[in-house]
């Protein structure tokens, strides 16, 4: 079975649009699950313009399913701009405070507008496996967010990862287009590599409700998909719980 985990982000993002607490991270956390989400992911940055560590904080005391924080280990902590928001204490301090099931570790920097690339192991890899050793001991499984590439998963289970995920933005841009089945081949190969390794696989970024089916036919392995974004739109579009089922019956 293909686990759905739900990203929250742009939940979090509507709601910080005005100063209210509407609509509710917390409440839309416990939809998803009562529809048969399986899992949820929140991606606090470190400019809070979306989850903020509070809502790290509150969905920690209340979810009984798979929590999934994604995020840069090195990302530093960052006052906040906004009154009445609590500043971003650094991604492991997040983490040491919420002890969630899963970490996804991602090299974004501050200024990206969303996340673009997986890790370089080559250049990452020996500051990450202090950093990966701390979350496991804080009882985390560790995937690391990744290209398709061999030679760079490889060196995931060499820095000590469970998981990786692979990033699928390439093939979500790639799906209409007469490259699609080369840019597909080369996520098919990666998982095949990363079973290789025994590393378990997860993948994520601009997966939706017309890309998923041909990814979870093709790329084998596959133990959990995080959606945020097209999920948003998908729930306004037919319902959450619609929208819920549609995602899910891609997985089956
Ligand atoms: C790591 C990844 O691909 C997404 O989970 C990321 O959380 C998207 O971030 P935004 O929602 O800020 O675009
Ligand atoms: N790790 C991917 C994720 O959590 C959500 O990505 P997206 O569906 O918002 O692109």
């Amino acid at each position: 079975m293909t686990a759905l985990s739900i990203n929250l982000n742009k939940i979090a993002l509507i709601r910080n649009s005005r100063d209210t607490e509407y609509p509710s991270v917390i409440h839309h956390a416990q939809r998803c699950i009562a529809a048969g989400a399986h899992g949820i992911t929140v991606h606090p940055r470190p400019d809070q313009r979306h989850i903020r560590a509070d809502d790290c904080y509150d969905l920690a005391k209340v979810l009984n399913v798979e929590f999934n924080i994604e995020g840069n280990p090195f990302a530093a902590a960052m006052k906040s701009d906004r009154q009445g928001v609590s500043d971003y204490p650094g991604f492991m301090e997040i983490i040491r405070a919420t002890r969630p099931a899963q970490c996804t570790l991602v090299p974004d920097n501050n200024d990206q507008l969303t996340s673009d690339h997986g890790f370089d192991l080559t250049r990452d890899g020996e500051r990450l496996a202090p950093v990966i050793a701390e979350l496991k001991s804080l009882g985390a499984r560790v995937s690391l967010f990744m290209d398709p590439v061999p030679e760079q998963i490889r060196l995931a289970r060499e820095v000590g990862a469970d998981r990786i995920e692979l990033y699928t933005g390439p093939y979500a841009d790639a799906f209409a287009g007469a490259r699609r089945d080369e840019v597909l081949q080369q996520f098919v190969v990666a998982s095949e590599v990363a079973a290789e390794c025994e590393l378990g696989l997860n993948a994520g970024h601009d997966l939706n409700l017309h890309n998923l089916a041909l990814f979870k036919q093709r790329v084998h392995h596959l133990l959990e998909v995080s959606i945020g974004h097209a999920f948003t739109v998908d729930a306004i579009d037919l319902g959450l719980d619609r929208a819920i089922a549609a995602y899910l019956e891609r997985l089956a």
